[in-house]
């Protein structure tokens, strides 16, 4: 199978009511994988569904592997696109065994190669000795697998999967997420994951699509869009933001924090937008706070503070060994590189 880039171009559909799409645009590249990241109704399963021919749009194109699959006049069959879709449900078909289900749909001359599907259990990370177990008789990571490799059965170019981690607990999820990854890696398929989970994201991916109300407000690489965020919006997102008011001029901005250093440069009216780990603390001295809360999470804490002389509340995220407690009266420092964006002028 070669590996098929996925171009989507100026998509717009709505069921029957305003656009759920409105004229998305996204590339990913042969054998890439962008996650689809956005808060809960912002269209992303609408995407993956439009992706895999479940929905006509109104308006737009896309293409996988320079063949036309949806346009004005074309709507390719689902089931002709060469795409394998894992909902997050995993909908496996509770009355067939593992075996069962991974050969469901295929070719019936196809169904016959049995041997294929040890193959395709080593492939997704589990035990070949499970081929004749029934879904009720898997736990939710192992049942998450079964139908990634169903997916793959039939050697799809293009793979969706529509949030098929997010039922699992957290050690399962990492693992799974893992043994998905590189069962897409060894097979070369172009991937598409919709999520709302921003580190699932950002860890999974190769390019982040950050969509609020069915338009995508950046895409880029998971550093980009975490470190470099288009709007406010986007940054809060994607992790924990403070904004601040202040004053640019070139590469410092003056805010309550002193002046900071600018990534980019800027003039005028900013937000100065910090995360909490770009917040130091340290003995106290020059710019002082009063620690308000601590909520300790073991590996880090997040340490909330109220800067002296201000009305500023800031968060710190600290290692857990070094985290303050209430009361305590901290130096605080924000050494690294900050962005910042236009402040909206109020009437
Ligand atoms: N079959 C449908 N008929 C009518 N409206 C629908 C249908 N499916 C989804 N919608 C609406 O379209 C919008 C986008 O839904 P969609 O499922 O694509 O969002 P999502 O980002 O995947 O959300 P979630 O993360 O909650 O799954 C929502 O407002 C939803 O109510």
């Amino acid at each position: 199978m070669t590996a098929a880039g996925i171009t989507i171009s100026d998509l717009t559909f709505g069921y029957g009511g305003p656009p759920v799409l409105d004229r998305v645009s996204l590339q990913v590249r042969p054998g890439g994988t962008t996650a689809v990241l956005g808060p809960s109704g912002s269209g992303k399963t609408t995407l993956l569904r439009a992706l895999a021919g479940f929905v006509r749009p109104t308006q737009g194109r896309i293409e996988i592997g320079g063949r036309i699959l949806t346009d004005a006049q074309l709507l390719v069959a689902p089931e002709r696109r060469g795409i394998g879709y894992v909902r997050q449900d995993g909908a496996l078909f509770p009355h067939l065994d593992v075996t069962g289900n991974i050969l469901f749909g295929l070719p019936r001359a196809e169904r016959r190669r049995t041997s294929q599907v040890g193959a395709l259990l080593e492939l997704v990370g589990l035990s070949p000795s499970l081929a004749r177990r029934r879904p009720d008789e898997l736990s939710g990571g192992q049942q998450q697998r079964v139908a990634l490799a169903r997916a793959l059965a039939r050697e799809p170019a293009v793979v969706l999967l529509d949030e098929p981690f997010s039922s699992l607990d957290t050690a399962l999820r990492a693992a799974t997420r893992e043994a998905t990854l590189n069962a897409l890696a060894e097979r070369g398929a172009t991937t598409v994951l919709v999520t709302h989970d921003q580190v699932e994201a950002l860890s999974f991916a190769d390019q982040v699509a950050v969509m609020f109300d069915g338009r995508f407000a950046q895409i880029g690489s998971p550093s980009e869009v975490y470190d470099a965020p288009a709007t406010p919006q986007v940054g809060a997102f994607l992790g924990d933001t403070m904004l601040l008011p202040g004053l640019a001029y070139g590469r410092v901005a003056d805010c309550d924090l002193g002046k900071l250093d600018l990534a980019e440069p800027a003039t005028g009216s900013v937000l100065v937008m910090i995360r909490p780990e770009q917040v130091v603390l340290e003995a106290p001295s020059g710019l002082t706070a009063r620690v308000v809360s601590v909520a300790y999470h073991g590996p880090d804490a997040m340490v909330r503070l109220d800067l002296t002389g201000t009305t500023t509340r800031l968060v710190a995220r600290v290692p857990g060994r070094d985290a303050p407690h209430p009361g305590d009266l901290v130096g605080v420092a924000v050494p690294s590189q900050v962005r910042s964006f236009p402040q909206p002028r109020t009437a």
